[in-house]
């Protein structure tokens, strides 16, 4: 641009110009933003059962929140959003045709006519699940005869929505939440007997994992009679028999609970907890706390001669020692002591050997061991007077100690199958006691067991709950097992589409969701919903166990 001297007139002339562009561009821009809010908010389903839709940008359309598309020959549908993506329509082609020859400044010549564009509309675009055509009584199924066009499509009412998750009452429901992305309350239910299959329950550390596993067990001790054996790695369901006061329930719950509903809950929840047992180590094991303790001749020969770290072939002299120490003592209630004491009978060189072994790995100071004519948590396990056992692993000195607990408990259970007595068997931190790579012969031990239970657990009523941090560090054959799943926050994209691979029942972009949790926040799928279903876990009754530790640390400074 000349500035100076004899070229002002050009600098007036540029300037106009521009002044002339921007307004010709504030008019294009008026034009396209109405041609965006224009843009129909409309539905058509081609199948009967998917939908895709079209909006203008600002429509409030989340992904997994629920909709109604209400078709011009009134039938009303629910959906689902399953996907959204922002699109770039091509509007109109706009000639302009602008007389600036009398504008002052504008030099001779220059023309504005002729000028064409075509506009642009941003817009939304995506499709989504038909879960039911609403009827006065309920929902049916829609079918291949359901397909429509031009159907309007709006955010859902949350009281259809509540109609919706409430399902079926021909079974018991599980209240575990609120629905996410509901403008209103709406109650998520997990349906009881989806969890005659497999589930597993993933998300990062601090997510709420075990919060909301803490919700599930407290619903299905209340609303079904299923057996529960919760394998505790960290404490925190040693608790679970004890209610919180009114004030602390009503502060992890969105609707507060009156006090006369309060102590009518207590009262159940006391009846639904009276066959909970909970065995904890000795050194920690409260009043009301069983002692968790094993008897030695309990576990399988296999699983002896593991912890002992004996190979039949590497150690062969001292595990054939071994071998015939436990065949002398006979039958299978057996202490630890009283073996330590066979072996310190026999003067062979194999029996001082495996002395020295015990001694060395320090197993004879493990706390688990029953003496004898003590009772052994496997006793328990036999008998019919519980409804729900909590081992608490978690507070045993040592990995060993703990794989061999886990071990025993898993392996007695499969031994009773044939009982057919339904069980949910829950495994928190599942991936110490199946991971993917065991990292030694006990571990391995576990994961086989837990395999087996996965592969073949469920004819026998034996089925599996099992929480981890990530997919990829769980036993593949048994993650692929699974069928429920309980997604909570997950920023990893590789884990995301490990889980993608398994639960292709879950639409990809429903799982990547989860990228945004909040807090308790999960994508539940599977059995135990009619669909995949957005949730904040809400209401949790029982008291923590291993709490985190209270960040005090982070207060400002005086
Ligand atoms: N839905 C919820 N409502 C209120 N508080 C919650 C909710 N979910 C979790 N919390 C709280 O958030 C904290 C972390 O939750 P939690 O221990 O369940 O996470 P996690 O995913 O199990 O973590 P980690 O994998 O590290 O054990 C806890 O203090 C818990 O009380």
């Amino acid at each position: 641009m000349d500035d100076g001297g004899d070229g002002a007139d050009d600098w007036l002339d540029e300037r106009t110009i521009a002044s002339v562009r921007g307004d010709v561009r504030a008019f294009w821009d008026s034009l396209e933003a109405q041609a965006a809010q224009n843009v129909a908010q409309i539905a058509y389903s081609v199948d009967g059962r998917t939908f895709a839709y079209e909006a203008p940008l600002t429509a409030s359309l989340p992904v997994g929140g629920y909709v109604t598309l209400n078709t011009p020959d009134e039938r009303t549908y629910l959906g689902q959003v399953v996907t959204k993506s922002v699109v770039h329509r091509e509007g109109a082609q706009l000639g302009l045709d602008l007389d600036v020859a009398d504008l002052p400044g504008v030099p001779e010549g220059v023309n504005l006519s002729g000028v064409s564009d075509r506009l642009q509309a941003p817009a939304l675009e995506g499709t989504g699940t038909l879960l039911g055509r609403v009827e006065t009584d309920g929902f049916q199924r829609p079918g291949a005869g359901d397909t429509f066009h031009r159907a309007t499509i709006e955010r859902a009412d949350a009281a259809l929505v509540d109609r919706y998750l409430a399902g079926s009452e021909r079974h018991a429901r599980l209240p575990i939440g609120r629905a996410l992305y509901v403008d209103g309350e709406a109650t998520v239910r997990l349906d009881a007997p989806g969890f005659s299959r497999h589930t597993f329950l993933c998300g990062q550390s601090g997510s709420g994992k075990t919060f909301s596993l803490g919700i599930v067990l407290e619903q299905l001790l209340l609303e079904t009679d299923l057996r529960i054996v919760v394998v505790d790695p960290n404490s925190d369901f040693t608790s679970l028999g004890q209610l919180r006061s009114l004030e602390e329930v009503n502060r992890v719950r969105r609707d507060p609970l009156s006090p006369d509903a309060y102590d009518r809950l207590a009262e159940r929840y006391r009846e639904a907890t009276a066959g909970l047992r909970v065995f904890r180590p000795a050194a920690v094991a409260g009043d009301d706390d069983e002692v968790l303790r094993l008897r030695f001749g309990d576990l399988s020969r296999t699983e002896q001669a593991t912890a002992v770290g004996l190979h039949p072939l590497a150690d062969r002299a001292e595990f054939n020692t071994f071998w015939h120490i436990l065949d002398q003592l006979g039958g299978r209630d057996y202490s630890w002591d009283e073996v330590r004491q066979a072996i310190a009978r026999d003067y062979s060189e194999a029996a001082r050997q495996l002395g020295l072994r015990i001694e060395n790995l320090g197993i004879a100071d493990w706390e688990t061991w029953c003496s004898r004519g003590e009772s052994s948590l496997l006793d328990t396990l036999a008998g019919d007077d519980w409804r729900c056992l909590v081992l608490d692993v978690g507070t045993l000195g040592t990995p060993s100690e703990r794989a061999v607990v886990s071990n025993a408990v898993l392996t007695d259970l499969w031994s009773r199958r044939a009982e057919r007595e339904p069980t949910l068997v829950v495994v928190d931190e599942a991936h110490n006691v199946c991971p993917r790579d065991p990292a030694d012969e006990l571990v391995a031990i576990s994961t086989e067991a837990v395999n087996r239970i996965a592969a073949e657990g469920r004819k026998y009523g034996q089925y599996l709950l099992l929480s981890t941090q990530r997919p990829t560090k769980l036993a593949e054959n048994t993650l692929s097992q699974c069928e429920n799943l309980i997604l909570m926050r997950m920023h990893s994209r590789s884990d995301l589409a490990t889980l993608a691979g398994i639960f292709s029942h879950v639409p990809t972009g429903l799982l990547e969701e989860a990228t945004g949790f909040g807090l308790g926040e999960a994508v539940l799928g599977g059995r135990f919903v009619q669909n995949p279903t957005f949730a904040r876990f809400d209401g949790r009754l029982s008291v923590e166990g291993g709490s985190d530790v209270p960040a005090t640390w982070a207060r400002p400074h005086e």
